[in-house]
């Protein structure tokens, strides 16, 4: 049955030993970082529990890599903004708490409204306009995410550095993310989380109190700013969790939350090829 099927799929525990599942996250991002024979992780830093939550492992991988070698591993935590972001002071605190070992600013407005220009004036020389303003709005969103994750593998290609991704269960299982934007990294290690137990890692290592309890956002359409997650979803994470840890008995939720897992399965799948058709 597809809901047993997909609670699979996710590897979601129904309870986790948050000590245990950060030593153990932290020792793949070492691992993966040593095999890959660079020596530099790059991550964007928003103000929210994900990137707060990873950026922390992250630096916490590449203190022990210093500690048990001769050789200057390093986290660069990258600010992201579009333009000014209303929620600065929790990517501030969240910086403050990751003690990364460089902090750097890449501002992403020119970079997205470019692209996002050019493709609108191309359109509009051939003919085609037949777009909203709100359409238009959300669709520049997606190019803020693919404009953030151009600028952190640029950062990588200068740096011998590997990109993390925050991509944890809760937001893989709805694709809530852009394809080839945040959606793109060379690991995700926080795969197999709901987003609760996200936040119980947080809180274990730490974290500020109010970045945990924040209402996530994605935070990419300049019509409305700050927009939370479970608005855009129409289902609370909380429903997410439930269904993914397995103690979801809200049949309709779990119904809705299917319809988005397939609706969005082109994002989860490798690219198609004539070959997965025959
Ligand atoms: N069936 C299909 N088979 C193969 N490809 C398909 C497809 N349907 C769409 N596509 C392709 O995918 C594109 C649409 O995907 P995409 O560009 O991702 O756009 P889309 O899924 O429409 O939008 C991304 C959603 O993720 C949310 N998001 C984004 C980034 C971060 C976060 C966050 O939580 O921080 C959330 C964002 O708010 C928005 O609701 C289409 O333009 C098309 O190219
Ligand atoms: N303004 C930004 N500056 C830097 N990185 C960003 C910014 N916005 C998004 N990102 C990157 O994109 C990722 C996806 O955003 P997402 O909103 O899912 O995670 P989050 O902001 O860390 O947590 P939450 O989902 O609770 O808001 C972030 O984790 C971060 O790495
Ligand atoms: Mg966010």
């Amino acid at each position: 049955m597809l809901k047993q099927e997909v609670i699979n799929e996710m590897r979601v525990l129904p309870e986790i030993d948050a000590e245990l599942e950060i030593q153990r996250r932290t020792q793949f991002i070492k691992n993966q970082l040593t095999d890959s024979g660079l020596t530099t992780l790059v991550l964007g830093i928003s103000g929210g529990i994900d990137s707060c939550t990873l950026g922390r492992l992250a630096q916490l991988a590449v203190n022990e890599l210093n500690e048990e070698t001769n050789a200057a591993y390093r986290f660069i935590a990258v600010r992201l903004p579009y333009g000014v972001q209303a929620d600065e002071q929790d990517a501030q605190a969240s910086i403050d708490f990751i003690q990364p070992s460089v902090q750097m600013t890449a501002n992403v407005k020119s970079a997205a409204d470019a692209i996002h220009a050019s493709a609108i004036e191309g359109l509009k020389a051939a003919g085609v306009d037949s777009f909203t303003d709100t359409h238009s709005d959300f669709v520049l969103g997606n190019a803020k995410a693919r404009s953030r994750m151009a600028i952190q593998y640029d950062i990588a290609g200068l740096t011998q550095g590997l990109v993390l991704g925050t991509d944890h269960s809760a937001e893989n299982i709805t694709g809530f993310y852009t394809k080839f934007g945040d959606g793109a990294c060379d690991l995700a290690p926080l795969f197999g989380l709901s987003k609760r137990q996200v936040r119980q890692l947080a809180q274990h290592m730490g974290a500020p109190e109010k970045v945990i309890t924040k209402a996530p956002t994605a935070d990419l359409e300049s019509l409305t700013p700050q927009k939370s997650d479970e608005d855009s979803l129409g289902l609370t994470y909380d429903q997410i969790d439930d269904f993914l840890e397995g103690k979801s008995e809200d049949t309709v939720a779990d119904d809705k939350l299917l319809a988005i897992y397939l609706k969005t399965q082109h994002k989860r799948v490798a690219i198609p090829t004539v070959y997965d058709s025959e």
